[in-house]
């Protein structure tokens, strides 16, 4: 990567214009030299970068910068400044290429989580050194700062550079993986197509960043409510970048399901497989119990008491993050932050054989008979490779369709809500009976 980059200017801030700037004998490719021309005309820049290294060995000799150069963003401080060549140390030599991790709502509780175990290598690895790029607004900047000094003071290894800043154009630039968490919650009062609509904007707005300047590989996954409505927006709003690449996080959903099973049955959770959630991040998402499966055995083999299934299991599985949000006070963050690992790993891990893992992805293509142009989770395997591909031997009985067709129905019901975000006319909002975000009760 080019390091250089990295080490760009000091803002002319009192903090900083003093700071000598350390620069990196790496050249610049052209790509990143267009970026930076490009950002350098960018009105208004807020990105601050830090670069993190636990070896001084590699720095080379300080130059001043001249303060006319610190216009644009960089605000540099401590170590953060410093800039490594990472082939260079003996113990980096195996380490595969660094990663450009982008994550929005990064002062948010849920990334409060998550960005530790990015960091520690819990999630792409212990091989695998890590860039996080962390999008905030200007009423979180300086709690983002805040991150940024925790993420130092951890002494990470693996992070080698964290960039702090309220410009997707900038944060997102060559991203490959975006995490994209920071949303409005609802607020009381607020209709649904309210939400819809002023997250919307938010997504839209992020879709045609990661347009622009992210990886044309980048795989994105959607945690803002409501999330797979949001996902879809922001995918039509990133016309190149592979559709099947954007998600929606319903791992949540799945694990909770598994917990409640696992708990019924009086086995641990790791006896329960092939756990499906269909549909929407919502009240109206449904746990598919009949293609689940305990210790290798379908569920209604298993637990007999099918009115249970049908009644009290699914209905704790959509309401869990309310009653969870009685309790606490807030939504979930730490379980959110793990099943943001679990959908990374997911991605990154082959699955194992005969088994599969729930995502909310593009229905385009899909073999069920759901409503193609959705967001909708659907039971999905993997290489290992960040794809992923629909599992096709589930089944279905009268049941399962009429709770599928509910789902469906609520997600063309929000895509019309959101017709001006993505491109296809005058938005019609007809959500007739408000189905509500798991948070809502
Ligand atoms: N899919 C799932 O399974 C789950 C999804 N969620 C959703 O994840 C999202 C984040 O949750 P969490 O981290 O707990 O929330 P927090 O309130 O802690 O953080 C959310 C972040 O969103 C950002 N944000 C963006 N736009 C606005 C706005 N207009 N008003 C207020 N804040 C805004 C804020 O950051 P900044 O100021 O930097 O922009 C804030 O830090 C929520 O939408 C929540 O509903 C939660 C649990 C599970
Ligand atoms: O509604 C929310 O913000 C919380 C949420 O999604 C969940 O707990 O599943």
């Amino acid at each position: 990567m080019g390091v250089a980059e990295l080490s760009s200017p000091a803002t002319a801030s009192t903090k900083t214009a003093s700071r000598l700037h350390y620069s990196s004998q790496l050249s610049l490719s052209s790509t990143r030299l267009y970026n930076n021309l490009r950002r350098s005309l960018r009105p208004i820049s807020r990105a601050r970068h830090f670069n993190i290294s636990c070896s001084v060995n590699q720095v080379q000799a300080p130059v001043a910068v001249p303060r006319e150069e610190s216009k644009s963003k960089s605000d540099c401080y401590g170590v953060f400044c410093l800039t490594y060549d990472l082939k260079a140390e003996d113990e980096t030599k195996s380490w595969k290429k660094l990663v450009n991790v982008a994550v929005s709502g990064a002062a948010g509780m849920i990334s409060n989580h998550l960005l530790f175990k990015l960091a520690s290598g819990e999630v792409l690895g212990p091989d695998q050194p890590i860039a996080l790029k962390l999008l905030g607004s200007e009423r979180s900047l300086q709690a983002l700062e805040g991150v940024a000094m925790e993420l130092e003071d951890s002494l990470f290894p693996l992070l080698r550079e964290v960039k702090i800043g309220i410009d997707p154009y900038e944060v997102f630039e060559d991203a490959e993986w975006a995490l994209l968490i920071g949303a409005k919650p609802r607020g009381p009062g607020m209709e649904r197509a309210g939400l819809l609509d002023i997250n919307g904007q938010i997504f839209a707005e992020q879709g045609k960043a990661l347009n622009a300047v992210a990886s044309r590989n980048v795989k994105v996954i959607v945690v803002g409510n409501p999330c797979n409505t949001n996902a879809l927006i922001c995918l039509k709003n990133a016309p190149n970048i592979p559709a099947k690449n954007f998600h929606a996080l319903t791992r949540l959903d799945e694990n909770r399901a598994k917990c409640q099973l696992a708990l019924k049955a009086g086995v641990f959770y790791d006896k329960v497989s092939n756990m499906t959630i269909w549909g929407n991040h919502s009240t109206t998402q449904v746990p598919d119990f009949l293609n689940a499966r305990i210790n290798g055995l379908p569920v209604k083999e298993v637990i007999k008491d099918h009115k249970w299934l049908e009644e009290e299991f699914t209905e704790k599985v959509q309401k869990r993050g309310g009653v969870l949000i009685q309790k606490w006070g807030r939504s979930s963050a730490a379980s959110t932050a793990v099943s943001i690992v679990d959908a990374m790993k997911s991605l990154v891990i082959p699955t194992p054989e005969g088994d599969w893992f729930s995502t909310g992805v593009y229905t385009n293509g899909n073999p069920y008979g759901i409503a193609e142009d959705l967001v909708f989770s659907m039971p999905c395997r993997s290489k290992g490779d960040g794809d992923y591909e629909l599992v096709k031997d589930v089944i279905f009985d009268d049941y399962l369709r009429k709770r599928i067709a509910k789902t469906e129905a609520e997600l063309l019901a929000e895509k019309r809500c959101v017709a001006h975000l993505t491109g296809e006319g005058i938005a019609y909002c007809d959500i007739k009976e408000d189905t509500m975000l798991p948070g809502e009760m």
